[in-house]
């Protein structure tokens, strides 16, 4: 019996940190000490906490909230829908708000996100992801920063699962093609 082959390794955990410590020099100059780091769980978990961390040592040390959302299910492509699973904790009326998450692809998890927070009374919203993938359809709004060009494939590791699988892998890979 032939053993399955594991996720292909794309980016390392050193070359993680890095691209986070990169992004967060660009960010830190944006971001007002009053803005709130809005967080996509379940992914965007691993990302957020580095780059909240990164934002503390450069003398943003941001409040902290989440949206709960899932639009993959146990698939390899966006549903059409996205669930909220759990809303925002604490208001962000009038605040500057960064949503950040692990990966942009058909951009729908992220508008969802942004519309959830403009409802909410945010003053400005800042988006930033981990990985950005090349996008399905034309006219999906970009990221206002991203730490790394991924390419078409299904990634997993730093907070992205395929079914569950590898997520707290701290590097990130590929799925095998079939
Ligand atoms: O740009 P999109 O095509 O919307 O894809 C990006 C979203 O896909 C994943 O979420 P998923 O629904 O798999 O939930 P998860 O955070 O629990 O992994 C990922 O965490 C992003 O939020
Ligand atoms: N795990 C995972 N989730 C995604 N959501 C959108 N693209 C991806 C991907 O490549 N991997």
């Amino acid at each position: 019996m032939t053993e399955a082959a594991g996720p292909e390794r794309l980016i390392s955990e050193t070359e993680v940190a890095r691209a986070v410590n990169d992004l967060a020099d660009r960010l830190a100059p944006r971001l007002s000490p009053d803005a709130v780091v809005v967080c996509l769980l379940t992914g965007g978990l691993w990302f957020a906490a580095d780059l909240t961390r990164a934002l503390a040592v450069r003398g943003r040390p941001l409040a902290f909230d989440a949206l709960w959302l899932t639009a993959y299910g146990d698939k390899t492509r966006h549903s059409g829908i996205t669930t909220v699973l759990a809303g925002l904790r604490r208001p962000v009326l009038g605040r500057q708000v960064l949503i950040v998450d692990d990966v942009l692809e058909s951009g729908l998890s992220l508008e969802a996100a942004r519309r959830l927070v403009q409802a909410a009374g945010a003053s400005e919203v800042l988006t930033a992801v981990f990985a950005l993938k090349p996008a399905p359809t034309p006219g999906r709004r970009p990221p206002d920063d991203f730490a790394w060009t991924a390419p078409d494939r299904f990634l997993v590791g730093y907070g992205m699962d395929a079914a569950g699988a590898h997520r707290t892998l701290p590097w990130i890979g590929a799925l095998p093609q079939a």
